[in-house]
């Protein structure tokens, strides 16, 4: 395994002293001065600049659609792909609204769509396969399959750490990847697949009542074929864009830059990482509670707490995005605020 960088304590501690020295009641900024002491501890610097934040969308097709386990057709996730590069997006929107630059990863999208040269958005078309095979009855791809998606993902990050990015952000498009999260979660949690499965993009029950069979099929066919390691779980039960999304966590850690988590399929891939490798889950941070089901039961198995709750339940990175002035606040409060002995302010009476 690569030794990970490790957050620097000392620069967290110097952060901390610098909050309780400035012209506010300690602790009133409430979680905004952990997030500038924790960034501080990574960018690391007892007083951050502002973030320069990336966004990657890593874009697969999922062979378990065909099991009817969501409300849109396959057909939307290249459909999607094509919005992403025109810029009509949701994400497009928020990526423009806080100058977040925004690349798009085809690690297996299986309707083809054309390449505009005009396109707003990066395009990497990198596809692995035509999608994943159906997970309920074959595992979704092979070994070499899943490392490839990793080492994509892996890449991603690092090239944009070279790059002088100092906040890595990931999303996801593919129709049904919230089945493939949701076994993901079960599998690595223990989870129950009633606790877990939600309604993606807006099932109704009997379609939520077959997902949950789906995944439990899934699962009680991986393990029959001895599943046991994160890994083995992700090739089983994962997509190309959740084993990309893992390699990206992991690339994030090894450069020593933060990573925000998106929503329930980012979790679930967030999840795989830090099974892999714990060390890292210390640069991991996440953004909001999204409205599926299973997501705050997989944040807690990563230990993190949300910052937003905002019934979000789209993915592309949404919810990552919204955080993102939140930080760069976090981090121009802790750094451009006068201390009480700057500004003469008399400091508090209580010990
Ligand atoms: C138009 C549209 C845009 C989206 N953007 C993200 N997703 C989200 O919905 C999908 C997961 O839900 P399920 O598992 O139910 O298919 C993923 O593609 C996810 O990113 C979208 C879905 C749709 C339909
Ligand atoms: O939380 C998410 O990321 C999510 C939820 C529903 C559908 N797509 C994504």
């Amino acid at each position: 395994m690569i030794p990970m960088p490790q957050p620097q304590a000392a620069l967290a501690q110097a952060a901390r002293e610098r909050q309780s020295q400035l012209t506010k009641p300690a602790g009133s900024l409430g979680r905004l001065e952990d997030l500038a002491i924790w960034l501080a501890a990574r960018l690391p610097s007892p007083t951050p600049m502002r973030l320069k934040p990336m966004l990657a969308i890593f874009a697969a097709d999922h062979g378990v659609a065909t099991e009817g386990v969501s409300a849109f057709p396959a057909e939307v996730t290249a459909q999607m792909v094509i919005n992403f590069l025109n810029g009509g997006a949701a994400i497009n929107v928020l990526a423009r609204q806080h100058q977040i630059s925004l690349a798009i990863i085809d690690v297996g999208v299986a309707n083809d769509y054309p390449n505009n040269s005009q396109s707003i958005a990066k395009l990497f078309r990198t596809p692995i396969a035509n999608g994943t095979a159906n997970l309920r009855h074959a595992p979704a791809m092979s070994e070499a399959q899943c490392q490839k998606a990793w080492q994509i993902g892996f890449s991603i990050a690092q090239e944009a750490a070279k790059a002088g990015k100092t906040l890595l952000i990931a999303g996801e498009m593919g129709i049904a990847n919230t089945t493939a999260a949701a076994a993901l979660i079960c599998a690595l949690t223990g989870h129950a697949a009633e606790d877990i499965v939600g309604l993606g993009t807006g099932i109704n029950p009997a379609s939520r009542a077959l997902k949950v069979q789906v995944v439990n099929d899934a699962i009680a066919r991986a393990t029959a074929s001895g599943a046991n390691s994160a890994q083995d779980w992700l090739r089983e039960v994962g997509g190309f864009e959740i084993a990309a999304l893992a390699g990206f966590y992991a690339g994030a850690a090894a450069a020593g830059v933060p990573a925000l988590l998106d929503g329930f399929i980012t979790t679930a891939a967030a999840l795989v990482a830090v099974k892999h490798d714990a060390a890292i889950g210390q640069w991991l941070i996440a953004s909001h509670a999204s409205q599926e089901q299973g997501h705050r039961l997989a944040l807690q198995a990563l230990e993190l707490e949300p910052l937003l709750d905002l019934g979000l339940r789209l993915g592309e990175a949404s919810g990552a995005a919204l955080c993102v002035p939140l930080l760069q606040s976090a981090l121009a409060l802790h750094g451009e605020m006068a201390t009480f002995a700057e500004a003469g302010v008399a400091a508090s009476n209580m010990e």
